[in-house]
């Protein structure tokens, strides 16, 4: 039998069950003393997009390199679509796409040559006039490698990682680097190839591509998993449970910042630039700080809460149980 995985709520509360893309169970990786992933349970259901986000040196690239078959985990049992990535490379180059962070391509070869060299790789290959139009690189065809801008090398690697047309795709920091143009080009052309049936792995440090992309994500802090499920699910458990107003112009507005204080814990003031965020956490507070705001004349607007709060949240409470 194929392995199964939850892979999200139903509208009746229920779960449901597809199957797995990776299964991956006690994975632990250790560069010498230092345990930089930590007896990991992770795993994705097929034809989802699954986000892997935490701060600097969280072991996001070194879980994810195991699970692409190019590190050798301390401890563990990894399966990708049944394969194991290490043992069977043969069987993981057919299915799965690889972008890694800083790739080394052969620096006089134009772009063209390149999708042509590594659509030579596989009996049946994406076209890839089709991936350079998808991924807004058609006018850089005939552009040398060398002159590409990061940006446009960085959706190089992303269209010769889906040349061989796999099943399964891991994108380390893929729009690292990009304009935001080109950044809404590169998410739609994924969620188009997941569509398709892409299952796709990322690692962001980008909160707005997560909540764009991915159907699930997982927060990963000091080489563990501290917390796993969908954006809405995340933010609903780990933001703020109150209310954030951001007010504009926070330099003629000393006095009033002096005032939010006085209000004393229930209300957390936070400087932001030439803004003043206000987070009403007692609910009790809401009406003296809207008087505040109209006593001040402070132009001020409400914002919902993301995932940048659920990262906040959960990497300064699990920095802090760390300590
Ligand atoms: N080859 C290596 N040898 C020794 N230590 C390493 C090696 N690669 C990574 N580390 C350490 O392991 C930890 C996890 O690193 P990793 O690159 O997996 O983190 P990351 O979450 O991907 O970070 P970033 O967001 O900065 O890319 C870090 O403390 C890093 O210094």
């Amino acid at each position: 039998m194929k392995p199964q995985v939850a892979s999200g709520d139903t509208p009746t509360g229920g779960t449901t069950t597809t199957e797995a893309a990776i299964t991956a169970t006690g994975v632990t990786v250790r560069y010498g003393s230092k345990v930089a992933v930590d007896n990991v349970d992770f795993s994705v259901a097929a034809g989802q997009i699954v986000g892997l986000i935490g701060p600097n040196g969280a072991g996001k690239t070194s879980l994810m390199e195991c699970i692409e078959g190019l590190r050798k985990s301390s401890a563990g049992d990894i399966r990708v679509l049944g394969v194991d990535p290490v043992r069977d490379r043969t069987a993981m180059a057919r299915i799965a796409g690889v972008q890694l962070q800083d790739s080394a391509y052969p620096t006089r070869t134009r772009v063209d040559e390149l999708c042509t060299l590594f659509a030579g790789f596989y009996q049946d290959p994406a076209d890839p006039d089709e991936l350079l139009e998808q991924f807004g690189l058609t006018e850089k065809k005939r552009s040398q490698v060398t002159k590409l801008s990061g940006g446009q090398r960085q959706r190089l690697s992303l269209v010769l990682s889906l040349i061989g047309k796999p099943e399964i795709v891991f994108l380390d920091e893929l729009t690292t680097g990009l304009d935001p143009e080109a950044r809404r080009t590169v998410w739609d052309g994924l969620r188009r190839r997941n569509e398709e049936g892409l299952t796709i792995v990322l690692s962001s440090h980008h909160m707005e591509e997560v909540e764009y992309l991915c159907d699930r994500v997982s927060v990963i802090v000091a080489g563990s998993i501290v917390a796993t499920g969908s954006v809405a699910e995340l933010i609903a458990a780990h933001a703020t449970g109150g209310e954030r107003i951001i007010v504009e112009d926070a330099a003629s507005h000393g006095a009033l910042r002096e005032a939010l204080v006085e209000l004393g814990d229930g209300v957390t003031v936070t400087p932001a630039g030439n803004r003043i965020q206000v987070d009403i956490d007692d609910a009790s507070l809401r009406d003296r700080v809207t008087a505040l705001f109209d006593e001040h004349s402070a132009v001020s607007r409400a914002v919902t809460a993301s995932m940048d709060d659920v990262y906040v949240a959960l990497t300064k409470q699990h920095a802090t149980d760390g300590e």
